[in-house]
């Protein structure tokens, strides 16, 4: 272990800072940046893989109320964030904090229960650096869901947006999750993101939304990440809309990024929470609020973990 902690006071590891010739380290500047070295992700890589015994070829992200897609891991070792070295903990009711390592339709799987958002205070290299942590495990697919709120008047509650693209708001206001050194070793300095969300399994989620009979209330769509963690406003939610999104919540899209940069291939979907109003009411049950969410989640987790694991059996036919 480096000793390297990312929350340590920059200015107190004072070895990395600017040198004779003024230039600040590509260490420090890092450590600035609350970036992982490469080494500390591999370094808690190997912790999960010697302690469950399992190199993982699937990592699931489990949005806010849907931990359950954690409980369809046969044989699980659990692991409590604040058990892994150098890990962050979960602060939001409905993310339990833990990292589900087993077996899920013949597939060895990783799933986190409970994922990081920038509103918890976490930079968003911080907020997805366990999408890293599953690469260096041997994860080749990602699979990241999300509550949100839909935002496409065609959406109802229940409803599930498999994502075909996104609108980066945070990435508008000139903030990445791959800001700071490039270490090429995960991926290139610049990037492309286009076809970020792997088409093949977008069909296959739909063939399988088919088969279960519920293709009326699955879309394909936009979503788009704010900061949080306040909901939208009226004018906010009309821009987004007229940007072209269909879903908006707070997380996701650094978690796809980083995921791209690695060069993982990603399927992710929204579960449609409640519906965001673009009209000003003063009616306080059209207001957002997170007891909701959890609400409409828990009462479609049974729908989202068979999308999940079809999806997952689907992949193991082809590898
Ligand atoms: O995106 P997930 O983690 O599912 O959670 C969503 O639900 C919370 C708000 O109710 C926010 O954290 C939003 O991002
Ligand atoms: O309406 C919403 N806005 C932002 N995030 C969300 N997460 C669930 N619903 C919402």
């Amino acid at each position: 272990m480096t000793g390297y902690n990312s929350q340590n006071d920059v200015a107190s590891s004072n070895g990395n800072q600017a040198g004779a010739t003024g230039h600040k380290s590509t260490e420090y500047i890092a450590q600035e940046n609350h970036t992982y070295p490469y080494e500390m992700i591999q370094e808690i890589a190997d912790f999960l893989v010697k302690g469950s015994g399992i190199r993982p070829k699937i990592g699931i992200i489990c949005g806010s109320g849907l931990g359950s897609l954690a409980d369809l891991i046969q044989n699980p070792k659990v692991f409590e964030y604040s058990k892994i070295p150098n890990f962050p903990v979960s602060t939001v009711e409905g993310h339990a904090g833990k990292l589900v390592v087993g077996c899920l339709e013949g597939v060895n799987v990783m799933a986190m229960q409970g994922r990081f958002h920038y509103y918890e205070g976490y930079p968003l290299a911080k907020c997805s650096m366990p999408v890293r942590v599953m690469k260096l495990c041997g994860v080749e697919y990602l699979f990241a869901t999300n509550a949100a709120g839909g935002i496409n008047p065609k959406y109802a509650v229940g409803d599930i947006m498999l994502m075909h693209d996104h609108v980066n708001m945070l990435g508008f206001a000139g903030n990445s999750p791959l800001q700071g050194p490039n270490d090429p070793r995960f991926g290139p300095r610049f990037p492309a993101l286009v076809n970020s969300y792997n088409k093949d399994l977008i069909n296959k989620a739909i063939d399988i939304s088919k088969a279960m009979g519920i293709e009326s209330s699955v879309h394909v769509g936009v979503y788009s990440c704010l900061g949080g963690p306040t909901y939208e406003t009226i004018a906010e939610l009309r821009a987004l809309r007229m940007m072209g999104v269909d879903a908006v919540g707070m997380s996701t899209v650094h978690e796809v990024i980083t995921a791209r940069h690695c060069d993982m291939k990603v399927f992710a979907f929204s579960l449609i929470t409640n519906k965001c109003a673009t009209e000003y009411s003063e009616k306080k049950d059209e207001e957002a609020n997170h007891d909701e969410v959890m609400a409409v989640a828990k009462n479609k987790q049974k729908a989202c973990c068979e999308m999940v694991s079809r999806l997952v059996a689907e992949i193991q036919k082809s590898l």
